[in-house]
Formats: C-alpha cells, structure tokens, sequence
C-alpha cells in the first residue's frame, strides 16, 4: 500500500488551488502519507483557434490528459472542476468523491456598471460559454456577447485591457483564488442557471483501486455529491456536456433535493425550463431531463451540433 500519492492536475492557477485543496485535506485524514502535486497541459489549455467552444469537438477537453496519466498509472487521482467532467468516465476510471460545493453562481464583473441591467446598448460582454450568453441576452438583447478565453486571471486582465465593458465568470473561482473583491454583482440563479458541477470539486480515480477509493471517503460532501449527481443525470439525459447551452442547479430542501433544469438556444430567444423534487438524484435528473425533452430540448441540442 503506497504512502505516496501522486495527483494529476492541469496547470492553472485554479486547477492547482482545487489540487492542494485536495492535498491538504488528505493530509489531514492519513497522517504519514505523502503528497506529490503532478501538472500537466490540456488540450482545453491550449487551444488557440478562433473557433466557439461548442465546435471544438469531442468532450473533455480539460480532462483527458489527465485521465490517460490515471489509467497509465502516472498518478493515483485527478483533481477536476466537476463543470469540466464529461457525463460518462473511461473504462476503468470513477469519480470517487465530490468535496462540499463553493458559491454555485456565476459573477458579473465589471469596472464601470454595478449590474448587467446597466450596461448601454452594444455593450461588450466577454464570455465563451453558451449558457451563458443565452441567459444573458434574454434579458439584455441589446448586448454583444463576445468570446473571452484563457484562465482566470487572464479573463480579468482582458477586462482591464478595456476588451470588454463587463465580464462573467463562475464565482466558485474567483473567490477560490481570493479574487472574491472583483465581483461585482452575484447572478441570481433564476437569472443565470450555473453549469452542471459548477461549484464542486471531483476526484477521479481508478476504480480497481480500492485503497484510494478508501481514503476518499472522508473527503467526499454527501449532500453536494448527490445535488451534482442530479445535475449530472439530467445532462446525461440530455447527452449535453459543458459546451452547450445546458443549465443545472440541484440544492437540498429539507429531506428532498429540488433540481432546476434548462436548455436555451445561442440567442437566448428559446429558453426551456424545468423542475422537480425527489429523493433519488438519478430518478430527478432523468424526471427533469424528460420535461424538458418534451418541450423541445432534444431539437435545439441536436441544431446547435449540427450548426
Ligand atoms: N470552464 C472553465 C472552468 N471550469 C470551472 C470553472 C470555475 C470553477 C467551478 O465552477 O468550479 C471555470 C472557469 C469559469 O467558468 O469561470
């Protein structure tokens, strides 16, 4: 049984925030083990083309590198933000725990407007993600939601630049990097659904490996695993992934968790909603997943991946 753990990580300032987050914890469950923090680049990292997410083609972009080191044996765990995890793991790797959730909302930043229902007409607003944009330009037509990229840091700095008047980022992020002063106004949640994960931190490892499943147990948050597993059963339904214009949001109320769902179309002009409670979160997901396939969630996925 080894005493030396190796975790796999991508390289940015977040990525390696959420992977000591996970170091410490460990070290504080299995006194005398120790803790090798493993970086690597993704190609969600580097790519450069001037190309929508949602066309880049295939699911975990941030991920794969880092599952391929798991299954060679090159580290024993991976530290991902659970937003990135595609629905379905490979042959021989599971998610074994979820950590307890950060601030699930997305953030609007910006220097010279308080809140989005500020910002003028043609107003430049940086975000890459549909979901997003969508939300956005529901309430706000009048904005131009333009593609931002790179790490977080990054993002703030093309916001300083003046690149754009305003800015949405997962708050979850932000305050993970102690930049929670940037924030300028917290999304509603019913104004901006967050990501699938958003918020939650998940740690992948071999399924064969039982030690280390062990190990994770007191790590894991029971109450966030079952929200994300909600949130994740919905997407699987829905066979979206984080490119797409998908939201979910499950929390707990009382002895049942309440999951909210969404599909929008790019433009924000179609937006399908959908809830429910429960107890199980896979029976949820898919309750939820069905109500909105019924009102057409199924063709506006199929559009924007053909489009
Ligand atoms: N898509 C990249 C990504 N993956 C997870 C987070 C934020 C942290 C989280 O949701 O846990 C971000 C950046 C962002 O959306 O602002």
């Amino acid at each position: 049984m080894s005493r030396h753990l190796r975790i796999g990580t991508r390289a940015s300032p977040l990525a390696i925030w959420q992977a000591e987050h996970v170091r410490d914890a460990l070290l504080r469950h299995h006194p005398g083990i120790t803790v090798e923090i493993v970086s690597m680049t993704t190609r969600g990292d580097t790519w450069l083309e001037d190309a929508p997410p949602h066309t880049w083609g295939g699911k975990g972009l941030f991920v794969k590198e880092i599952e391929d080191a798991l299954l060679q044996g090159q580290v024993d765990l991976a530290v991902h933000s659970m937003k990135d995890v595609p629905a379905q793991q490979p042959d021989g790797l599971e998610i074994a725990a979820i950590m307890a959730r950060e601030d699930v909302r997305d953030a609007f930043v910006s220097k010279a407007y308080p809140h989005p229902d500020a910002l003028p007409e043609g107003a430049r607003v940086g975000s890459s993600s549909l979901r997003r944009r969508a939300q956005l330009l529901r309430h706000h037509p009048h904005l131009r939601v333009e593609d931002l990229r790179g790490n977080v840091a990054t993002r703030l700095r093309k916001l300083d630049e003046g690149q754009y008047d305003a800015v949405i980022l997962a708050a979850a992020g932000l305050k993970r990097l102690g930049l929670q002063d940037r924030i300028t106004h917290l999304l509603d949640i019913d104004h901006s659904l967050p990501a699938v994960g958003q918020g939650a931190i998940g740690i992948e490892t071999r399924s064969d490996d039982t030690v280390m499943r062990g190990r994770l147990v007191p790590l894991a948050d029971a109450d966030t695993q079952s929200c994300v597993l909600a949130e994740r059963s919905m997407n699987q339904v829905l066979g979206g992934d984080c490119r797409l214009p998908v939201a979910a949001v499950a929390e707990w109320r009382g002895t049942r968790i309440h999951l909210r769902g969404l599909v929008a179309t790019p433009d924000g002009r179609r937006i399908l909603r959908a809830e429910a409670e429960g107890r199980d979160p896979a029976a949820l997901g898919r309750t939820v997943a069905e109500a909105l396939v019924a009102q057409g969630a199924a063709q506006i996925i199929q559009d924007i991946r053909c489009s």
